[in-house]
């Protein structure tokens, strides 16, 4: 009886489907007929009177602003289709002994910007999660190379024996040493931080720090460390702990996460070749120890199990503030477009926080026939221990245990890990199935996308408590370098040939394309610079763009801004709360205090400063003159919508007027720097625009 009952249900709220479905509809007709206004406009003018290029251009240039933030929203209805949320019934999986062994791989490259602290909390969270003793192999990828982090990972190893007994025996909720003691820091004793003993053994501590080897050109590292088999109790059983640093080599390309992540397939394979496997980066502490087993409700499901390839947790993190000001939550992503992608094929891969089956990656093809050794030798490379591997039962025992020669082990491992391993091999190769793909510094993205291509789906599994804690971006210079390298990497994916609407059409469904193509499309900057400039640019030089005030359009226009902004907001609120450059994860307690008071920290390069400062420039100049049109000429009523569009920029983007003009401190340097260059070049410019109008 206890059997037939489902591991996992999927949820469909009828009124959030009624209330998407129908504010779809009301909106997209609001949205013909502003097309229609605008068509209108080039019609009546090709018929009458040719137009002045004044004011042709500016209507030609908003009414393509508009078609594209039309066509981006379309797409993003995709996400609004069916949203599904899902609960899990751990305690109805089989027995303990039913399990799958699990690996876990975990990801650091610098030990400057990635705490050794902060990495070892992470390996000790996911060593002590409640799964069955030998189960879990744990891998931590070091691309840094550094004496550090192998140091930090053998005291790790030698603290494991007292933490994950401790923590089983006591269910603690929390397997991360630092989220479990923390409030303890309260207690420290402050004259002894103050003491001349401290601060000699800090410098000692410093000097150590930086005996990190920290370089770009080494050979491969292994170290594996485990438990004799004559281990004592169950419950002092602890998982076991590979350190693995592949080689680095100046000539050959590293292929930064995706690299590292194909060397643990690989090393894990002829080690442990647990059929499923964990993806952590380094600041992501397992926060529930039953995590694993939520996820073995969907991949041990005989209905989707054999079609699943990862279940993704989403990525939450243990320090955003009240007033988040960055966004650093990633809300649409988590709250919004996951949920409405579970509901077509499955979510995204987001690199961190799922749970992949080794199958969808490695041996996807390998039906019986396929497993000729000479051909899995070609895709996989030369390691005859790895081909075995893919051929063999999985679950197996990991050989070391086994008492297999434990030299040529370590010495396979090694070679598994030299960068030369891949070369003529199928390893990384758009469109086979060995591994993580190449070719873009999204790789969560582009391997999670031709995973769907290939027919394999995937579920999101969000429950109430966080399952992994990470650290987010706080500054603005952090988010917006992230947001630049995740648009350049879907981007990269966009215009290839792996263009969702083109790579494979027939595998996935109308909408999952529509939301693929929404992340990968990054055309959001054309209707973004076309509302902030052109309207405020016509308004000084008195050519007017929108309806007047209560004339039909003018409703439609009204009405399309106003459900844009409550959909907006009842997603975001009402609803629920090309380089790879690794962003940081050190807690710098200033640059802490200002995103916790949420004041804007305006520390960034002027490449982003620049533009927006302009813009707000070229806004607040819009407005005055608005105003002033409308005291002395009296056309409000044909300029209302432009005057309000620069009136509603301005409000939007008060925290940077407010840097500009108000604040006094240091953090706004850059900002006051920028305007002040700014205005010197735009007082001539400036002097032109006002003669014109
Ligand atoms: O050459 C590299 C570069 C990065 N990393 C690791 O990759 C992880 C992610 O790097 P981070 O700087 O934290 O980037 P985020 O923007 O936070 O990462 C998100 O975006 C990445 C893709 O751009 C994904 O790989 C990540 O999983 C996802 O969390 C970290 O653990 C790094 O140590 C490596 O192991 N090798
Ligand atoms: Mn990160």
């Amino acid at each position: 009886m206890e059997k037939s009952l489902p591991l996992h249900l999927c949820h469909v709220s009828k009124l959030t489907l009624f209330i998407n479905r129908t504010h779809t509809l009301l909106h997209s007709i609001a949205i013909s007929f502003l097309l229609y206004y605008r068509a209108s406009f080039f019609f009546q003018n090709a018929i009458s009177a040719t137009p002045k290029l004044l004011i042709l251009l500016p209507w030609l240039f908003i009414s393509s602003s508009e078609l594209v933030l039309s066509f981006i929203w379309l797409l993003g209805q995709a996400y609004r289709w069916r949203v599904v949320t899902r609960s899990v019934f751990p305690e109805r999986l089989p027995g303990d002994e039913k399990l799958p062994s699990l690996d876990v791989f975990i990801f650091t490259v610098d030990p400057e910007t990635e705490p050794t602290l902060a990495v070892m909390n992470t390996v000790l969270s996911v060593m002590a999660m409640d799964y069955p003793t030998e189960k879990p192999h744990v891998y931590l990828s070091d691309d840094g190379c550094s004496s550090l982090t192998l140091n930090g990972l053998r005291e790790t190893w030698a603290f494991a024996k007292f933490w994950i007994p401790f923590c089983r025996s006591y269910k603690i909720a929390s397997g991360c040493p630092e989220a479990y003691f923390s409030g303890v820091e309260d207690h420290v004793d402050s004259d002894l931080i103050g003491s001349d003993e401290f601060k000699t053994q800090r410098e000692k501590i410093k000097a150590k720090k930086k005996t990190s080897n920290h370089t770009r050109d080494h050979p491969a590292i292994v170290e594996v460390m485990m438990q004799d088999s004559s281990s004592d109790a169950v419950n002092d059983k602890i998982p076991l702990l590979v350190y693995v640093s592949r080689e680095k080599r100046p000539s050959h390309p590293n292929q930064y996460k995706a690299g590292a992540l194909n060397v643990l397939l690989r090393v894990s394979g002829v080690l442990s070749n647990s059929p499923y496997f964990l993806v952590l980066d380094c600041d992501m502490y397992c926060n529930d120890p039953t995590a694993a087993r939520k996820a073995m409700c969907f991949h041990l499901d005989p209905e989707i199990s054999h079609s699943l390839a990862f279940v993704q947790f989403p990525q939450r993190f243990r320090n955003i503030s009240k007033h988040d000001i960055y966004d650093s939550r990633i809300r649409s992503a988590f709250s919004v477009q996951w949920q409405g992608m579970d509901g077509q094929r499955g979510p995204c891969l987001s690199g961190t926080g799922y749970f992949m089956k080794r199958l969808s990656l490695c041996g996807n093809r390998l039906s019986n026939e396929d497993a000729d050794p000479m051909k899995l030798r070609q895709a996989y490379g030369p390691s005859n221990e790895l081909v075995a591997s893919l051929c063999s039962e999985n679950d197996k025992p990991h050989v070391m245990k086994n008492g297999g020669d434990t030299t040529s082990i370590l010495e396979e491992m090694k070679l598994l890990a030299s960068c030369t391993y891949e070369i003529g091999t199928k390893w990384g190769e758009e469109a086979s199935s060995v591994g993580y793909l190449y070719g873009s510094v999204a790789e969560n993205y582009f391997t999670g996308f031709t995973l769907h291509s290939k027919g394999w789906i995937s579920v999101y599994c969000d429950p109430p408590r966080p399952q992994f804690l990470g650290c987010a971006t706080t500054t603005l210079n952090d988010c917006l370098t992230q947001s630049t390298r995740w648009c350049s990497g879907f981007f990269d994916v966009g215009i290839s040939k792996y263009c969702r609407f083109i790579y494979r059409p027939w595998r996935v469904s109308i909408l999952h394309k529509m939301c693929y193509a929404e992340l990968a499309l990054p055309l959001s900057f054309f209707p973004l610079w076309g509302f902030a400039t052109i309207p405020q640019l016509c308004l000084i030089n008195g050519i007017p763009i929108y309806p007047k005030v209560l004339s039909t359009f003018f409703v439609v226009v009204s009405f399309l801004f106003l459900s844009a902004i409550s959909k907006h907001l009842y997603e975001r609120i009402g609803l629920r709360e090309a380089r790879f450059m690794t962003t940081n994860k050190v807690e710098d307690d200033k640059k802490e205090y200002l995103y916790q008071q949420g004041i804007f920290d305006f520390r960034t390069s002027t490449m982003f400063l620049g533009p927006m400062v302009s813009v707000i420039i070229l806004n607040a100049v819009s407005f005055l003159v608005g105003i002033a049109r409308a005291i002395f000429i009296g056309d409000l009523n044909k300029m209302f919508v432009q005057v309000f569009i620069s009136f509603y920029i301005l409000v939007i983007n008060y925290p940077v007027i407010e840097g500009m003009i108000i604040r006094k401190d240091n953090v706004i340097k850059n900002l006051k720097a920028t305007n002040v260059v700014l205005k010197k070049h735009g007082e001539e410019a400036g002097v032109d625009v006002l003669a014109c109008a």
